[in-house]
């Protein structure tokens, strides 16, 4: 395929993945699956690329957000199972059958409707209950919506696999509301006639410093890019973690600006004596949104701080000295002895780490360390 032109560019480290979910494997009871979380292009990453080195070291299972995103995966992937963690349209259930993809169910009028299709399915398709704990999300909230849903599960062609929950807190230090949860979902569980065979639980906050909630399964998402929740899981981190994002470029033009002279749209930026000023191929067009202004990057291993309005496609950032055009320049990640994160990039946009590499666009290429 057509190489990149504009140096712009997302290097994600293979062998970060593979580290993260190799000391997850460690971390957790044999026997209990790592289900890698590989919604959203896996989190800005690449799914297939994360897939492969996933299920490589140790993971057994996938997670997506979409039906489209289970196609796309299961084009590639041919065998490993895959779980679509939101609701489905009906009309999906025989795709899903057709090309063993897991559904997440939770309505009995659902399954009304899909009791119609399953004698038709080419395969049997496998389902999840979700139960909803207190996400407030998706999910059965009470013992009888379980049972009526369990019930009108029982259709030819279709297999009730697994049962699950997602806790909306165990990223906290508050315990209360998460130890909440989990019990509700324990008497949920156990109120069934039959245990079903995949009982998960766990997101990674949960899977790192929670103890007693493995089940036969954790669904890992943002630590197998070696991303952490929140700054409390940071801070009670079972082992290190290692980020596997970094976003890079060069310098396209270097400018040398005396007293008075400005910068970008509406001439925000005034130079207030002799600057060196560079310019990068990248911009809010590639999710580098306006709001990020101020934000340093890294030249030399030294701070640069973006002067002037971000634009569409480029940017301008102060440098700390002359440079040439072709000089890389580090946006996310190390270069010598300092480093930017997307903790450092969450921060400045009042958001968490999650959103960053989610809002990197495609317009930004992913290319692979192996
Ligand atoms: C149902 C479900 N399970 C597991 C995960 C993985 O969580 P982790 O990345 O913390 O390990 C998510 C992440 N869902 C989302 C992450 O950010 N917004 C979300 O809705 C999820 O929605």
């Amino acid at each position: 395929e057509l190489q990149n032109f504009r140096p712009t560019k997302a290097v994600i480290d293979l062998k970060a993945i593979q580290s993260n979910v190799s000391n997850l494997r460690k971390h957790l009871h044999s026997d209990v699956h790592i289900m890698a979380v590989i919604k959203a292009n896996a989190y800005g990453h690449g799914d297939i690329r994360v897939a492969e080195v996933a299920l490589k070291a140790g993971a057994t299972m996938l997670a997506v957000a979409t039906p489209e995103e289970a196609l796309h995966v299961r084009q590639f992937i041919a065998d490993a199972p895959i779980l679509i963690l939101g609701a489905v349209p009906v009309h999906f259930a025989p795709y899903a059958a057709k090309y063993n993809i897991t559904l997440t169910v939770f309505s009995t009028e659902w399954l009304e409707q899909v009791a119609a299709l399953a004698p038709q399915f080419e395969k049997p398709l496998l389902i999840h209950l979700k139960v909803d704990s207190g996400m407030g999300r998706i999910g059965v909230r009470t013992a009888e919506e379980l049972h009526a849903v369990y019930e009108a599960a029982q259709l030819e062609n279709v297999i009730v696999d697994g049962i699950f929950t997602h806790f909306a807190t165990a990223d906290e230090e508050q315990t209360t509301f998460y130890e909440h949860q989990l019990a509700t979902f324990k008497k949920l569980v156990a109120s069934l006639p039959k245990k079903p065979r995949i009982v998960h639980a766990a997101n990674t906050a949960a899977s790192l410093v929670k103890e007693h909630v493995q089940f036969d399964a954790v669904r890992f998402g943002i630590s197998l890019y070696g991303l952490s929740p929140s700054p409390y899981v940071e801070e009670h981190l079972p082992y290190d973690l290692r980020p596997a994002f970094s976003l890079e470029t060069e310098l396209v033009h270097v400018k040398q600006l005396h007293k008075g002279d400005t910068v970008g749209y509406g001439a925000t930026y005034e130079a207030t004596e002799d600057e060196w000023i560079g310019t990068i191929p990248v911009g809010y067009a590639d999710g580098v949104i306006r709001a990020l202004a101020n934000q340093e990057f890294l030249v030399q291993g030294m701070r640069a701080p973006i002067v002037g309005r971000i634009c569409m496609d480029q940017i301008m950032i102060k440098l700390p000295k002359k440079m040439s055009v072709g000089e890389r320049v580090v946006l996310i990640g190390k270069q010598g002895n300092d480093e930017i994160t997307m903790q450092e990039w969450a921060s400045r946009l009042n958001t968490i780490v999650y959103e960053i590499p989610c809002m990197l666009t495609p317009r930004i290429p992913r290319v692979y360390k192996a």
